[in-house]
């Protein structure tokens, strides 16, 4: 089994009962890219991420990720891959200094978490629970998180939904430099500015079936609209706003 991409699936379908959640979605994803999956509420974003991670079997097709099997070859992506917490899988009575240990623990070639979080000003916050950070500083806590293994290939799932415009800029400045310093990102997002700001390329899906794809540009060129928002409301039609 190999790809030269960082991300490789191929006719991608995944089913629950008689309902298709995702269906013959092909992704090449380049190493070093900041892609976007995008698409409505329900059109399947998440089952894409849990089919490319290995938590959710696929009904059809193939995945490649870092040229290998997400779920023959888990233990060895684990230390490859990060992964974006959600907040209900914290211990929200843990303190920011004690999840940062546990996940360090996890990794074998883990970063140096206590000059992360001065990196991303959250120093005076080592001592805080989790209850006590405001979203944005949750999030950035997040983002720290998923990088602690010094992965190759990061997944964020609607990252800055609940920030606000401040914390949501900080997030992305964030992710350009993870970016520039080589990892490969996956994000899916519900905000077009944020993802004309941030994606090299972008697939939008709608009821699980991928209906465009390309740079941000050309999608937007392609459905004749003035911006992202618009060229994304268009492709996805008003039935399902
Ligand atoms: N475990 C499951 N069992 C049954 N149906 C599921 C399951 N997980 C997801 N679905 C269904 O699959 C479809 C796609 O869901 P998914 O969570 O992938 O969408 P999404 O694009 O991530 O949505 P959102 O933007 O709201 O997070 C939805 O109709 C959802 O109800």
């Amino acid at each position: 089994m190999n790809s030269t991409y960082a991300i490789e699936v191929n006719g991608l379908t995944k089913s629950f009962g008689d309902q298709t959640a995702v269906q013959d979605l092909h992704l090449q994803i380049e190493h070093g890219q900041i892609f976007g999956l995008l698409g409505h509420n329900g059109a399947g974003k998440s089952t894409t991420i849990d089919c490319i991670l290995g938590t959710q079997t696929a009904s059809a097709g193939t995945i490649h990720l870092l040229g290998a099997d997400p779920i023959k070859d888990r233990k060895h992506l684990f230390q490859k891959v990060g992964v974006q917490f959600q907040e209900n899988a914290f211990q929200l009575g843990l303190k920011v200094n004690e999840l940062c240990e546990i996940t360090h623990s996890l990794y074998k070639n883990p970063l140096d978490w206590k000059e992360k979080l001065a990196e991303f000003g959250l120093e005076s916050k080592a001592k805080k629970t989790i209850t006590d950070l405001s979203g944005g500083e949750r999030q950035k806590l997040c983002i720290l998180l998923a990088m602690m293994g010094n992965p190759e290939v990061i997944f964020l799932d609607e990252l800055t939904t609940g920030l606000d415009p401040v914390a949501r800029r900080d997030i992305w400045k964030t992710l350009k430099q993870l970016n520039a310093a080589g990892v490969t990102i996956f994000l899916t997002s519900h905000f077009m500015d944020e993802v004309e700001q941030l994606c090299d390329r972008i697939v939008i899906l709608k009821n699980g079936r991928p209906i465009t794809s390309g740079t941000v540009a050309e999608v937007i060129e392609a459905s004749d609209a003035k911006n992202m928002d618009e060229a994304f409301l268009k492709l996805i039609g008003e039935d399902i706003l």
